[in-house]
C-alpha cells in the first residue's frame, strides 16, 4: 500500500502489576489512501488510546504501525522522532477548534507549515487555497472569535491539512455542530480525503454521522471489529 496507515496486533497497557489496565487488545485496522473511516465505541472502550497510538502521541506496549510505506512501530522498536512524524505526517481534528485566538484564520491555517520550516508567504498561499476549498476565504482576516462554529471547525481542519499529512485523525469533529453542518464537515473529510488521498479515522458517538461511513470500526473492551457501515450518500 503506498499511502495510508496500518496497524497489527496492536497492543496497550498502562501501569504495571495489580493496576494495570490493558486498553487496548491485539488491534487490527487498516485505512487506504482517499478513505475515510469511523471508529466508534462506548466510552472507556479505548477510543481515545487507539487515536493517541495511530497519531504517535503515546506509544503502544506491542504491535506493529506502517505509515504509507514507514514503519513506526514494531514491537518495541520505534522510529526515532516521533515529534517530526507528528508534525508533518499526521493532521489532527479535534471536537474543539483550538485556534490561536490572536492570530487571524490564515495564519492560523498557516501556523504549522510556518513550524515545518515552510517560508512564510508559501505558507500564507497553501492557507488561502484551503480556505478557498473549504469556503471560508472570505474570512481569512477574521479573528478566530468572530467566526461560528461551522466555520472555525472549517478553519481548524484547513490547519489539519496544510502539510499535507497522509493522515488525519479526526476526534468528534462534528459533536458541537446541528446536522446540517455536522454533514457538511464530514462531506469536506471526503472530498479532502480523496483530493489529497489522505486516510482519515473519525472517533465519534454523533448518530447523524455514522450512517455516512462506509467501513467502520467497533471497538469494546479495547478490541475492534470491521464492520460495513451503510454509506449514506452526503449530498
Ligand atoms: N493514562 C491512563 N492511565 C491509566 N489508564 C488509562 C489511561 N488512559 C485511559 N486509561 C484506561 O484505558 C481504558 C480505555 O480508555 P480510553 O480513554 O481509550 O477510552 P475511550 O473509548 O476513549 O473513552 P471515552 O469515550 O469515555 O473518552 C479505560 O479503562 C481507561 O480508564
Amino acid at each position: 500500500m503506498a499511502g495510508g496507515i496500518r496497524i497489527k496486533a496492536l497492543s496497550k497497557r498502562y501501569g504495571q502489576g495489580e493496576t494495570a489496565v490493558q486498553a487496548l487488545r491485539q488491534v487490527d485496522l487498516q485505512v487506504a489512501a482517499g478513505e475515510v473511516v469511523g471508529l466508534i465505541g462506548p466510552s472507556g472502550s479505548g477510543k481515545s488510546t487507539l487515536l493517541k497510538c495511530l497519531g504517535a502521541v503515546i506509544e503502544p506496549s506491542s504491535g506493529r504501525m506502517v505509515l504509507g510505506d514507514d514503519c513506526i512501530y514494531d514491537n518495541g522498536w520505534r522510529v526515532r522522532d516521533l515529534r517530526a512524524l507528528r508534525r508533518d505526517r499526521i493532521g489532527f481534528v479535534f471536537q474543539a477548534p483550538y485556534l490561536i485566538p490572536f492570530l487571524d484564520v490564515c495564519d492560523n491555517v498557516a501556523l504549522p507549515a510556518m513550524l515545518a520550516g515552510t517560508a512564510n508567504a508559501v505558507a500564507r498561499r497553501r492557507a488561502g487555497e484551503l480556505l478557498e476549498a473549504l469556503d471560508v476565504q472570505h474570512r481569512a482576516r477574521a479573528l478566530p472569535a468572530q467566526l461560528s462554529g461551522g466555520e472555525q471547525q472549517r478553519v481548524a481542519i484547513a490547519r489539519g491539512l496544510i502539510n499535507q499529512p497522509p493522515v488525519i485523525l479526526a476526534d468528534e469533529p462534528t459533536a458541537p455542530l446541528d446536522s446540517e453542518r455536522a454533514l457538511a464537515v464530514i462531506a469536506i473529510l471526503n472530498n479532502m480525503a480523496q483530493q489529497f488521498e489522505t486516510a482519515v479515522i473519525v472517533v465519534t458517538h454523533d448518530e447523524k454521522i455514522i450512517p455516512t461511513f462506509r467501513r467502520l470500526y467497533q471497538i469494546r473492551d479495547g478490541q475492534t471489529r470491521e464492520t460495513a457501515g451503510e454509506g449514506r450518500p452526503l449530498g
